[in-house]
């Protein structure tokens, strides 16, 4: 049985930007449950107030800061105690698990943490920088090294694009999707994302009878999901010729502009290698699982590529170049550069 594991997402972004808003969006859509860490560096835990009332899970670091955390297995005690299934179901008490990094926090040496995190139950679910448009200029002034959070990050929200006009905002993202370097940069009105290209939303049925709680009536406010799909989109590709090891994983790590997810089974077909390779990519990260084809289906290559901003003919006339039409022939040694990134179960 596949280990089903918890993405981890950190969320950065400046005093103000719309990090705790970002938050209680996702803690309102859907049904996936959400663990929280929130990192303040506080003297007053007003983040930790203000979403506790929506939280399964919270822990808080209240004073701590989660970047200085030296020892990533400080890291792992934190979401192992967020992640630990409970002893009579074996169900995980969450599906996802966000945190929530102060404005002052090192986003990148976040992010390295949780990826170097050796808690099997959990994956590294990518790093969102939040930005608030209306103080953009203002905030690069102050803190040049947004820059380089913005080149870090996989995926950017240019949140508060209300605040702007449009013009404004039409320069604002190019200049930020310029400065981000290959990056996605999706626009936002208080944070409202589609959840789908942060991680897979988990489904649950809802009761049929229900009492209605604050959170049904809060969430009936929100303006109708169609306006949460703008601003990115999804690629599919098929294939049922096998793919080039080398020129697929060259698609992968040369990553077109704006691409932020990529999952999907790839079909390579190479001798000793006909397995199914799942892959999961967020931002620059990469994960790859391999086992049987099931017995009813035909070995081929299905991908689902998000992002922002995406060259659609490009990404498919690169991947139908990585097509290989004769796998038989492909020297067996050239699957290293698939299996360098399979994640034990
Ligand atoms: N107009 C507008 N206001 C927003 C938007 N998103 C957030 N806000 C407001 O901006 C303020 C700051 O938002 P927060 O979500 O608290 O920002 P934060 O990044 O968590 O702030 P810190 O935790 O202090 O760093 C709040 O008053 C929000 O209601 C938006 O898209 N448009």
């Amino acid at each position: 049985m596949p280990v089903v594991t918890i993405p981890v997402l950190v969320v950065a972004g400046f005093l103000g930007a719309g990090k705790t808003t970002l938050l209680n969006h996702l803690l309102r859509t859907g049904s996936t449950r959400v663990g929280v860490v929130v990192n303040d560096f506080g003297k007053v835990n007003v983040d930790a107030l203000s979403v506790a009332a929506q939280v399964d899970s919270m822990v808080s670091m209240g004073n701590g800061c989660l970047c200085c955390l030296v020892d990533v297995s400080d890291l792992d005690a934190l979401l192992d105690k967020l992640t630990a299934a409970d002893e009579e179901t074996g169900e995980a008490p969450v599906d996802v698990v966000v945190i929530e990094a102060s404005g002052l926090a090192e986003p990148p040496a976040m992010a390295r943490l949780v990826a170097a995190s050796e808690n099997p139950r959990v994956e590294y679910g990518g790093l969102v920088e939040v930005v608030d448009a209306a103080e953009f200029d203002a905030t690069r002034e102050r803190h040049p090294q947004l820059d380089k959070h913005l080149r870090y990050a996989d995926l950017v929200l240019l949140n508060k694009v209300d605040r702007v006009d449009a013009p404004e905002r039409d320069r604002l993202l190019a200049l930020v999707r310029d400065l981000a370097d290959g990056v996605p940069v999706v626009p936002t009105e208080q944070g409202r994302v589609d959840p789908d290209l942060l991680f897979d939303p988990v489904h649950r049925p809802e009761p049929r009878f229900k009492q209605l709680s604050f959170e049904d009536l809060v969430a009936a406010e929100t303006p109708h999901e169609e306006h949460i799909h703008a601003g990115y989109e999804s690629v599919e590709f098929t294939e049922s010729r096998a793919m080039n090891p080398l020129r697929f994983m060259a698609f992968l790590s040369d990553r077109p502009a704006g691409l932020y997810r990529v999952k999907g089974f790839v079909h390579f077909g190479v001798p000793g290698f006909e397995q199914r390779y799942t892959l999961h990519t967020v931002g620059a990260h990469l994960r790859v699982e391999v086992d049987e084809w099931p017995w009813d289906q035909e070995p081929s290559t299905t991908l689902v590529m998000i992002g922002a901003g995406l060259d659609t003919a490009a990404i498919r006339q690169a991947l139908e170049a990585a097509v290989e039409p004769d796998p038989e022939q492909v020297d067996p040694l050239e699957m290293a550069s698939v299996t360098r990134y399979l994640r034990m179960g």
